[in-house]
């Protein structure tokens, strides 16, 4: 269980907050024994942050902006219940996480604000864990910002700063730094796959695969501190030194493979770089017309139309993929257009899948020769296990082929038939790119949770070169303290031990786009 079931909407309020709040975050002393018992068995509370006491009782609208049917106010602190208690009538408390029809009403006039709906969770069970408050009201502005004067004028309550009630959530141990992270993208999921791959994030998948990690690495060093403490003691059982050494290399096996995956996760979170390239003509801007469904490029029947590089972002069947329209490529052209080419094969290194395009009526002359023989060959050239990129043939213009003449040549790499025109072959192009970009960004339905960003790879990084330290060192005081340092890595990585700085960087990430 990761946020509260009674709670279900995340926070909306997200502009950056101003100061830091958790001063109180530090990292407990690793070799404190009490502790590491607790920061093995706790595993809700990874912050090792203690519940704040009763501060300021916050609100703010939790809906968007605008006029709309309904809107969401919700408060969180101590001085919740108060303000619920003095908006409504009848005064009493509802049912706890039960809607309840009410009438609000100004507290310093009297004066009716809106019939609504309201909820009350006392904490802990409440989505930061503190008391809370949902007002369900008409989303008109008028009541909305009656409303709000309203809870203002109540003492002990002041407007939330950005991102304020996931902050609390945090410091109370209801999410972690990885489910805040999630909570994050998955209000900025624009497609399908992020939506999920955010929404597996905050139910906590990767955080708990840390904390199972983390908990392995506290066993290995509590044999090598045994061996430390007692080695001479004919007491302590056979071989500790080498269970912990068994321990931390099927550690190294897990991280190295998630970390190998770890490209896939964050171009999920960011978008696929997807680019379009062929030789003049074939009908590349056509393409990218048609799959981002609104006129990105010009196109004509002059080959060299495109000479810049034109990026679109799509939702490609539920993929978040950043498509680029490029120059044909061809040699001999003018300065411009040679511009145009030389950033068509610039922004090609950059792809991690090229929808490579030919004419298929076209396939005998020197330019789709030439760009079969280079761009298609030398990427299929590589291994599919060492490959950073993919590729997907497209012969496009299959209007043009006769029905009854034979196919295009039998000895082309494989490929599709489409025809931009007429929109025959595009099912099976998107199910072909579908496939693809599956491979490239990871299938969030069915792989095990990624790392959605450079922070993730970072700690865990960092985490396997202190298990490599652990290997080589000599002495055992050493190979603990390298125990220490990469658990250190898989603690600061779901929230854990003063990480501040990283907290005023995500939460700054919450305010994107809003
Ligand atoms: N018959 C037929 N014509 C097509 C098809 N797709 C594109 N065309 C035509 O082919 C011509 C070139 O299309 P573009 O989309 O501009 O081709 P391009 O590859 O972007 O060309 P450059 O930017 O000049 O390299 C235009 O006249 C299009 O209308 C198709 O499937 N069938
Ligand atoms: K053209
Ligand atoms: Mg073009």
């Amino acid at each position: 269980m990761v946020h509260s079931p009674t709670c279900p909407h995340p926070c909306f309020l997200l502009v950056p907050a101003s100061e830091p709040q958790f001063p109180h975050l530090q990292t407990p002393d690793p070799g404190d024994a009490v502790w590491n018992v607790r920061w093995a068995l706790c595993t809700r509370r990874s912050s090792g942050a203690p519940a704040p006491g009763p501060g300021a009782t916050i609100f703010a609208l939790s809906s968007g902006q605008g006029r709309c049917g309904i809107a969401v106010i919700r408060t969180s602190g101590p001085a919740s219940g108060h303000a619920l208690r003095i908006l409504t009538a009848p005064r009493d408390l509802p049912l706890a996480r039960h809607a309840s029809l009410r009438l609000l009403s100004d507290p310093r006039s009297g004066e009716p604000l809106d019939r609504a709906l309201v909820l009350w969770f006392p904490g802990p069970q409440s989505f930061t864990g503190e008391d809370c408050v949902e007002f369900h009201v008409h989303g008109g502005p008028a009541v909305v910002s009656g409303v709000l004067q309203a809870l203002g004028s109540v003492p002990g309550l002041r407007p939330a700063e950005a991102g304020e009630f996931t902050r609390r959530a945090f410091a109370n141990g209801k999410l972690n730094l990885t489910e805040v992270e999630g909570l994050a993208d998955l209000i900025h999921a624009e497609t399908e796959a992020q939506r999920r791959q955010a929404l597996r994030q905050l139910d906590g998948e990767l955080g708990h695969l840390c904390r199972g990690w983390a908990e392995t690495l506290t066993k290995a060093l509590a044999h090598v501190e045994a061996y430390i403490d007692f080695g001479e003691d004919d007491n302590l059982e056979e071989g500790v030194l080498e269970q912990a050494d068994i321990e931390v290399r099927a550690l190294e096996v897990a991280l190295g493979a998630h970390l190998r995956d770890a490209r896939r996760g964050q171009r999920l979170r960011s978008g696929a770089h997807v680019v379009v390239t062929g030789p003049p003509n074939a009908g590349k801007s056509s393409l990218v017309n048609l799959l981002s469904r609104k006129p990105v490029s010009i196109v004509s029947p002059e080959p060299g139309t495109t000479r810049d590089v034109l990026e679109t972002p799509v939702d490609l069947a539920g993929f978040p993929v950043l498509l680029s329209d490029t120059a044909g490529l061809r040699e001999g052209v003018g300065p411009v257009e040679q511009e145009g080419v030389r950033r068509a094969r610039e922004r090609l290194e950059q792809a991690d899948l090229i929808l490579a395009m030919l004419d298929a009526s076209d396939l005998a002359s020197p330019s789709s020769c030439n760009f079969l023989a280079t761009v298609v060959a030398s990427v299929g050239a590589q291994s599919p296990s060492d490959s950073s990129q993919r590729l997907l043939l497209v012969l496009n213009k299959s209007d043009l082929l006769s029905p009854e003449g034979p196919g295009p040549g039998p000895d082309l790499p494989p490929h599709l038939l489409l025809s931009c025109l007429t929109g025959e072959g595009l099912d099976g192009l998107l199910e072909a790119l579908r496939k693809e970009l599956a491979a490239v960004c990871g299938d969030p339905s069915t792989d095990p949770p990624l790392l959605t960003r450079a922070r993730h790879q970072h700690h865990l990084q960092g985490c396997l070169d202190a298990l490599g330290h652990y290997k080589q060192s000599k002495d055992l005081a050493l190979a603990a303290e390298a125990l220490r340092v990469a658990r250190g890595h898989l603690t600061r990585l779901t929230g854990g031990g003063g990480t501040e700085e990283i907290l005023d960087i995500i939460f700054r990430d919450f305010c994107v786009g809003k």
